[in-house]
């Protein structure tokens, strides 16, 4: 297990079982969730003055344990108490504990404050008295800390169960969880850290990491770079943009297949016209073709429909999007062959996919096996799935990405790194973290054409 692993709360309480099988206990585990805790805590914020607020279950139980620690080092602390401790390893935590407990109804702010009352276990939103305290005490701190998740979270939706205020720092507990990493809970602190405890749990669902990206080989030609076709329509722009992400993506050849020529832009990229869809389906017949891009700048009348339906049959690895998203929903989202990749955005994956249960990590993998495809589900949040049940969750990208043409300019460049790599999952996570960088690049109002200039450097950095 990687500490990027996402498990959900009851895959977390079967990660605890198998360690517990193994010979350690739950008290043991608390212990060490209490500790590395208490160490994150000495090192941000010393010896200021610290109140810990504990709730009636193990979440209750590691603020004990982080109290104790802190106190032996010399910490002033301070412990508020939300009832009693009703499971064993918190009533062991806190008779462990050798000071004072205040209810949390009179607690006063402190300059370091622990939230410890609810983690995995919730089940519905703090009653409105409890949930202004936290929030009372949590602003007037100036370090605050939620240990494994701010309480009033829904661990496995990332929703909000009741009002949940900014925390400086959450402290993951032996793996993260969905609320880590989807909002609006993943807004609800500045900066994550996972703790280890010593539990393994599978990687099938993962933050997405940086990639490890390779030089072309020494021998490499501008085919075996990969070779990629944006088939363009009504809107050139759109797909300009797709072809120029695409060619500084790391491919070694882009085709640009539109209504008129020349497209302008960059002089590498290659533009041909095709303006009916038998032209289409010639130009696309070229077996050495590694990803084919449609979508952007499509449209969606009967022409777009012509030039989608030459696309869907070329047999070479697909990139939809945008329009050919929509085109397809109308119709139905298994005619998409297997091994594509889709990269809707809320809008484009509920008309493609319904409304489907569950998280945005479940509705993903979802309609990864539904379609056969990979999946790309944009937002604040973006998750990548596979069909064979794999997902990377993205999180904390740029807002100023939310503007006109970064989707066109990420479907090139999940192509290019498709056409680099030949594998649909790796191509689509190497994409979406080269795009997130590029945007931390860019910095503040950036246009859509901005991020590809950083795709070299972005790049460069991951070799
Ligand atoms: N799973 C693990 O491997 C470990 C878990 N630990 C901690 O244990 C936590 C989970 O502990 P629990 O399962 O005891 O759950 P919690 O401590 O999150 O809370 C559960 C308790 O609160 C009650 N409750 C739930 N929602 C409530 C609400 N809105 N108002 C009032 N009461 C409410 C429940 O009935 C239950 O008594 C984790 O988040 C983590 O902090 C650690 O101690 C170390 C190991
Ligand atoms: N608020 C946001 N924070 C972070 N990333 C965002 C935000 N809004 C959009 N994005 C990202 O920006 C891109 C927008 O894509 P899309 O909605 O298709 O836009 P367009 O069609 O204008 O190109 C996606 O990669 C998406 O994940
Ligand atoms: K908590």
């Amino acid at each position: 297990m990687t500490l990027a692993s996402v498990l959900t709360a009851a895959q977390m309480r079967d990660a605890e079982q198998v360690a517990m099988a193994a010979g350690v206990t739950e008290y043991a585990l608390m212990e060490r969730a209490g500790a590395a805790a208490a160490e994150i805590i000495w090192r941000a914020g010393a010896k200021r003055d610290l109140l810990v607020l504990c709730g009636p279950g193990n979440n209750g139980g590691d603020g004990f344990v982080i109290a104790r620690l802190l106190r032996a080092r010399g910490v002033p602390v301070r412990v508020a108490a939300l009832g009693e401790s009703r499971t064993e390893s918190s009533r062991t935590a806190r008779a462990a504990w050798n000071g004072p407990i205040e209810p949390l109804a009179d607690a006063a702010p402190a300059t370091q404050m622990v939230d410890a009352l609810f983690g995995t276990g919730l089940s519905r939103g703090l009653d409105t008295a409890v949930a202004d305290q936290l929030a009372m005490l949590t602003a007037q701190a100036s370090f605050s800390y939620a240990i494994d998740l701010p309480s009033g979270v829904e661990t496995d939706s990332g929703a909000l169960l009741s009002r949940v205020p900014a925390f400086g720092i959450c402290i993951a507990l032996g793996a993260l969880k969905p609320a880590h990493l989807l909002y609006p809970a993943a807004g609800c602190f500045e900066r994550l850290l996972c703790a280890d405890i010593g539990t393994e749990a599978p990687d099938r669902i993962c933050r997405l990491e940086p990639p490890a990206l390779a030089i072309p080989a020494a021998a490499a030609h501008k085919y075996s770079r990969g070779l990629v076709a944006i088939v363009g329509g009504a809107m050139a722009g759109a797909s300009r943009l797709a072809s120029h992400a695409a060619a500084r993506s790391g491919a070694g050849m882009v085709r640009h297949i539109g209504l008129e020529s020349p497209i302008g832009g960059p002089d590498a990229i290659v533009a041909l016209q095709g303006d009916e869809a038998d032209e289409v389906t010639a130009l696309l017949s070229d077996q050495r073709l590694a990803a084919v891009v449609a979508g952007p700048g499509l449209g969606r009348d009967d022409r777009a429909r012509a030039r989608l339906a030459s696309v869907l049959t070329c047999g070479r690895p697909l990139v939809l999007d945008a329009d050919a998203l929509t085109l397809l929903g109308e119709e139905n989202a298994s005619a998409v062959p297997a091994g594509s990749i889709l990269t809707p955005h809320e809008g484009e994956f509920v008309r493609l996919f319904g409304d489907l249960p569950g998280s945005k990590i479940d509705k993903a993998l979802k309609a990864a096996r539904r379609s056969g495809a990979v999946i790309i589900y944009k937002g604040a949040d973006c998750v990548i799935a596979a069909p064979d049940g794999r997902a990377a969750v993205a999180t904390g990208a740029s807002s100023w990405l939310s503007t006109a043409g970064t989707g066109d300019v990420l479907a090139g460049l999940v192509a290019g790194r498709l056409a680099v790599t030949g594998d649909p999952f790796r191509a689509a996570c190497e994409a979406v973290w080269l795009h997130g960088d590029a945007a931390r690049r860019a910095g503040a109002a950036f246009i859509a054409d901005d991020l590809i200039m950083q795709f070299p450097a972005v790049i460069a950095s991951r070799l």
